[in-house]
C-alpha cells in the first residue's frame, strides 16, 4: 500500500486516479497518519515545501505541484533528498490566460471601481471614462503557454501583440502573429503589459523603481504570473506620480498581500491569486498529478518532472519499459555481486540507441544502488550517490544487438571481480534476461530467483530438486545456460517466496554447485 498526502485544496474529482487505486491511502492534511508512511506529497501554492518538511517525511519518494510554478518548492532539496518533482504544467493555461484578459478589460473599464460605486449606492458615470483595447498595442513579457494564449485573445480584440521573450524563435512568433523584440522596445511601445515569465533571478523586479519610467505615461500593468516581477514598491511610485495609469494584480511580493497602500490604491484593480482557479483548471491539474503520482508510485517513470531530465512524451512512452528493465538489472548485479564495485559501464544496441539514454542509465545506476545503501535512490540523485560511494560509470551504444531489436548490457567492475547482464525488452513477451557472465539464458527478471552456478553433469539438478522437495518448495520456473558440455554452468530458478538461507547452505553442500545467491527483484 502507497500513503499520499494532500496538503492544499486540490479538487477531489480530479483526485480518482488515486482515490481508486487498490494500493493507494490518500490523506488530507487534517486527518491522522504517520508521516514515516508517506511516499508522495500533492500540493498547490500554499504548502511550502523546503529542508525543514522534507525531513519530516523520511520516505517520501515524489512531490506533485498540482499546478505550474514550483517556486514554494525547494527543488535543490528535494533533489538531496532523492524526491522526485512533477507539475501540471499545461492544466491551468486557459483559465489563467482568460483571468488576465477578464483583468485586462477591467483595468481599462475601471469595472471593479464601477460596481464598487453603483452597489455604494451612487451613480457617477463620469469618474470610469475608460480605454478601448481595439488598436491599442499589448506588450507580453514572457512568451509561454500563456503568454501566447493571451496574445490569441488579444488579436481577435484587433489589438497590436509586441512580445519579448529570449527564447522566442522568429518562426514561432510570426506563426503566433506576433512581433518579437527586445524588453526596451516592448517597454516603449506598449499601451499595456502583461507579465507571464515564472519568477527567478533574472524575472524579480524585471519592472521596477528603474526603469518604469521607461514606459509609456498612461501605461496600465498587469501581473497575473508571480508576485515581484513587477516590484511593488516601484509600481506604488509611479501609480502616485501618474505615469502609471492603473494596474491590475493576483498575485503579490507576499500572500496574501502586506502592501496596503498598493492593494487599496484606486486605481489597482485586485485578485487574491486565482488565476487557476476554475473548475475546470482545478480538474486538470488534479487529475494530471494524480495519474503521474500513481504510475510513479507503481514504478513507472513520469514524464513531467521538473528535476529529472525532460524527455518528450512520444519517446517516454516507448522508453518506458526500459526504465523497469534497467532498474531490474542494477538489482541483479548489485545482489549477484555482493562486493564493492568501481565502475559500471552500460551499452545500448539496437533500437534503443535512436533515443536518448542517459536517464535510462540513472535508472540502471539506482537500481544498483537501490539494494546497497539505506536512502532512496533513484534517476534524481543516482548520480550524486554513485560519486559519493566512488563508483564511476558511463555509456556507449554499440551496433552489435545480438539478433535481438534492443539489447542493454551492463557490465560492473570491482577489484578482481567482472559481471555482466544483457537484457532485452520484447513487445508483446516482456523483459527478458538473455545473457551473464558469457551464459546464454533466458528468464523473466521478477520475483523471488535463486542464481546457481555449477558443473554441467547430470545428477546435480536431480539433487537440487530433491532439497527443494524435502523442504516442500515448489520450483515455479528454471532456466540453464551452459558453455560448453559438461564444462560451468548456471541455472536460474524461481520460486512463490523467498528462500530461507538454511536451504541456500544445504544447496552450497552439493559437491557441482559452487555458489546459490537469491536475487528478489
Ligand atoms: N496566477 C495564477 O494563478 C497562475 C496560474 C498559472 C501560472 N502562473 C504563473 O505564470 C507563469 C507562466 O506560466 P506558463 O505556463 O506560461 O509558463 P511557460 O513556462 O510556458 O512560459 C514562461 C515563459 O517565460 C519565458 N521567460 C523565462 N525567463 C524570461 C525572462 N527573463 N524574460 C522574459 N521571458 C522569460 C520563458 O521562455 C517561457 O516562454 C508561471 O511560471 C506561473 O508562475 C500563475
Ligand atoms: O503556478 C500556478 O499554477 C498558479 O499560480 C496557481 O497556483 P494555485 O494552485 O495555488 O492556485
Amino acid at each position: 500500500m502507497f500513503h499520499v498526502l494532500v496538503t492544499d485544496a486540490i479538487s477531489a474529482d480530479g483526485l480518482a486516479p488515486l482515490l481508486e487505486a487498490d494500493n493507494i491511502k490518500v490523506y488530507r492534511n487534517n486527518e491522522n497518519y504517520n508521516p514515516k508512511d508517506i511516499q508522495a506529497l500533492l500540493v498547490r501554492s500554499a504548502t511550502q515545501v523546503n529542508e525543514e518538511l522534507l525531513s519530516t517525511l523520511p520516505n517520501l519518494q515524489v512531490v506533485a505541484r498540482a499546478g505550474v510554478g514550483v517556486d514554494n518548492i525547494d527543488i535543490q532539496a528535494a533533489t538531496k533528498h532523492g524526491v522526485v518533482v512533477i507539475n501540471a504544467p499545461d492544466g491551468n493555461t486557459i483559465s489563467t490566460a482568460e483571468h488576465t484578459f477578464a483583468m485586462i478589460s477591467s483595468l481599462v473599464r475601471h469595472i471593479p471601481q464601477a460596481n464598487s460605486n453603483v452597489k455604494g449606492l451612487e451613480w457617477n458615470r463620469k469618474k470610469f471614462i475608460g480605454t478601448e483595447l481595439f488598436g491599442k498595442t499589448l506588450g507580453i513579457v514572457g512568451f509561454g503557454r500563456i503568454g501566447s494564449e493571451i496574445a490569441k485573445r488579444a488579436l481577435a480584440f484587433r489589438m497590436k501583440v509586441v512580445v519579448y521573450d529570449p527564447f522566442l524563435t522568429e518562426s514561432r512568433a510570426e506563426k503566433l502573429s506576433v512581433t518579437s523584440l527586445p524588453l526596451e522596445e516592448v517597454m516603449k511601445m506598449a499601451d499595456i503589459i502583461t507579465v507571464h515569465t515564472p519568477l527567478t533571478k533574472d524575472t524579480k523586479g524585471l519592472l521596477n523603481k528603474s526603469n518604469i519610467h521607461m514606459l509609456k505615461k498612461g501605461v496600465f500593468l498587469v501581473n497575473c504570473a508571480r508576485g515581484g516581477i513587477i516590484e511593488e514598491e516601484g509600481l506604488l511610485h509611479f501609480l502616485n506620480n501618474g505615469h502609471v495609469a492603473g494596474a491590475a494584480l493576483d498575485v503579490f511580493e507576499i500572500e496574501p498581500p502586506t502592501n496596503r497602500d498598493l492593494v487599496l490604491h484606486e486605481r489597482v484593480i485586485v485578485t487574491p491569486h486565482l488565476g487557476a482557479s476554475t473548475k475546470e483548471a482545478q480538474y486538470n491539474v488534479s487529475n494530471q498529478v494524480s495519474k503521474d503520482v500513481l504510475a510513479f508510485l507503481n514504478g513507472h517513470s513520469v514524464s513531467t518532472s521538473i528535476n529529472l531530465p525532460t524527455i518528450p512524451k512520444e519517446i517516454y512512452n516507448k522508453i518506458q519499459p526500459f526504465f523497469q528493465l534497467g532498474k531490474k538489472v542494477g538489482s541483479i548485479l548489485s545482489q549477484a555481486m555482493k562486493t564493492p564495485v568501481e565502475e559500471i559501464t552500460v551499452t545500448y544496441a539496437g533500437n534503443i540507441t535512436e533515443w536518448e539514454t542517459s536517464i535510462l542509465t540513472k535508472s540502471i545506476i539506482a537500481g544498483f544502488l537501490r539494494n546497497r545503501v539505506d536512502t532512496t535512490v533513484n534517476e534524481v540523485n543516482a548520480a550524486a550517490i554513485a560519486k559519493e560511494r566512488g563508483i564511476s560509470y558511463g555509456e556507449k551504444h554499440i551496433d552489435e544487438s545480438y539478433g535481438y531489436s534492443n539489447i542493454i548490457e551492463v557490465e560492473a567492475k570491482g577489484k578482481d571481480i567482472r559481471m555482466v547482464v544483457r537484457a532485452t525488452f520484447i513487445e508483446g513477451y516482456g523483459a527478458r534476461i538473455v545473457h551473464m557472465n558469457g551464459f546464454d539464458i533466458d528468464f523473466s527478471p521478477k520475483g523471488h530467483l535463486l542464481y546457481v552456478q555449477h558443473t554441467d553433469r547430470p545428477g546435480v539438478i536431480g539433487q537440487l530438486g530433491n532439497i527443494f522437495g524435502k523442504h516442500e518448495t515448489n520450483i515455479a520456473t528454471m532456466h540453464v545456460g551452459r558453455m560448453l558440455q559438461g564444462g560451468k554452468a548456471i541455472m536460474m530458478l524461481s520460486f512463490d517466496q523467498t528462500l530461507d538461507n538454511r536451504l541456500i547452505d544445504e544447496i552450497l553442500q552439493i559437491p557441482d554447485i559452487s555458489s546459490a545467491i537469491t536475487l528478489d527483484l
